[in-house]
């Protein structure tokens, strides 16, 4: 029971990061009368463009954030980046705040050792082999350990951002100064992976509920440099491939507890499921839900969140979705054949309104469905193919 928007008895929640992901996360929690607030590091994010109110703050100032919270009071305070101070997050759920899922949950993955040490060596999943390193020197003997191809990444990164494959020794400097500038945090440190030859890779959403754990059908995907370009759901995968997977995804999310969806990203290898990594809230591989679930992850997050039941959820189509990618940095610019893009059957676009493009930074995505995958992705390729942006510098 709550009251409207904006008046005394309103439910409220307050999301930590603002991006494409938020902005289907506020418009979820409109559609069930919630107020929102909307933070992130610059002006006019997406989600601020349809929340209640914003602030623009450093998200990894722990004092900014707790300013914030006390002033606005929110019901849920709801983490949609990595890169937070999350150890505020902690005291302030000692003080009585609901961090979504978890303050624990939102710190563990806010950087891969955190995580990977969970899965790896806590819970005993398995994954990739890894080393962490702090030098180039630590770099060149993990390396040396692990075998090349390898795979460096800063611990504290998100949407391949710093990330590269490493085939030969002669490589690991350049890898090195990648990471360095790539990393969202002043930490020095890395993960490097062995290379995993997969056949595939997937997002098991896992829903934690009033209603228990429910699962999504698998979404597969395809990323260039760290990224995802596109994805699809159903991926088919076989009984026991999708057993082995929802076993893990169940292991972790019961691990990390609390309410809302989480991202489970799994390997799928010729000899078994290796798990990857997770995010607690939803997934940007995920936004394919939008054309094919009758509840999108935003909005069984939402539900979730607010502690309603989620009775069960349907798959209405195959679908897919593609992404739309900025290859300069500017302020001045317009995005066309939204037309073009819109004239492909079954297709819907939406677009971000990220007020800068950047090399790289994902600007609006294309989502299909069709009778088939094969359908689905082709048509979500034409129609995020047909837009382009137009650079005025
Ligand atoms: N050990 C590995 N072997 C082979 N490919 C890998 C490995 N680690 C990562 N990749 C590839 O790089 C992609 C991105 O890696 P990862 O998910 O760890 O980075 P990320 O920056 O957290 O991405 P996001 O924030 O988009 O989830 C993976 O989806 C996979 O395609
Ligand atoms: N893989 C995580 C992911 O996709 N997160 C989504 O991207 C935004 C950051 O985009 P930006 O870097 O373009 O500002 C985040 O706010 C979130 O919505
Ligand atoms: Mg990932």
């Amino acid at each position: 029971m709550y009251g409207s928007p904006l008046s005394s008895n309103a439910r409220k929640i307050l999301l930590l990061g603002s991006g494409e992901l938020g902005k289907e996360v506020v418009l979820e929690a409109q559609r069930l009368g919630v107020e929102t607030i909307a933070v992130d590091r610059y002006d006019h994010a997406p989600a601020m463009q349809v929340a209640h109110r914003s602030y623009t703050i450093d998200m990894l100032d722990g004092a900014a954030i707790r300013r914030i919270i006390e002033q606005e009071r929110p019901d849920f305070i709801v983490p949609e980046i990595e890169a937070i101070a999350t150890e505020t997050l902690q005291e302030l759920e000692k003080e009585g705040h609901r961090v979504i899922p978890t303050a624990r949950a939102a710190r563990l993955t806010m950087d891969r050792e955190g995580i990977r040490r969970l899965a790896a060596e806590t819970l005993e999943l398995p994954t990739a082999p890894y080393r962490f390193a702090d030098t180039l020197d630590e770099l060149l003997q993990a390396a040396g350990e692990l075998g090349y191809p390898c795979v460096i990444k800063p611990i504290m990164s998100s949407s391949g951002k710093g990330q590269s494959v490493c085939r030969s020794e002669a490589e690991l400097e350049a890898c090195w100064n990648y990471a360095m500038e790539g990393g969202r945090a002043k930490k020095q440190r890395i993960i490097v992976e062995g290379f995993i030859t997969f056949e595939s890779e997937i997002t098991l959403l896992t829903v934690r509920s009033v209603s228990g754990t429910s699962f999504c059908p698998p979404i597969g995907h395809v990323q260039k440099d760290g990224d995802y370009i596109e994805s699809w759901q159903p991926h088919e995968m076989t009984a026991q491939q999708i057993g082995e997977a929802e076993e893990m995804a169940q292991r972790i999310t019961d691990e990390l507890g609390g309410y809302g969806i989480y991202g489970v990203e799994l390997f799928i290898t010729k000899d078994g499921v290796l798990f990857s990594e997770i995010s607690p809230r939803p997934h940007d591989t995920g936004m394919v839900t939008m054309a094919t679930q009758d509840l999108s992850e935003f909005a069984l997050h939402v539900r979730a969140i607010l502690a309603f039941p989620i009775p069960a959820i349907r798959l209405l189509t195959p679908g897919a979705s593609h992404t739309l990618k900025a290859d300069r940095e500017t302020s001045s610019f317009r995005i066309g054949g939204i037309e073009e893009a819109l004239s492909v059957p079954n297709t819907q676009i939406r677009v971000f309104g990220k007020p800068e493009t950047k090399v790289g930074r994902r600007m609006a995505v294309a989502l299909s469905s069709a009778a088939d995958i094969g359908q689905a992705r082709e048509s979500a390729r034409i129609a995020a193919e047909a837009l382009y942006i137009e650079y005025d510098n």
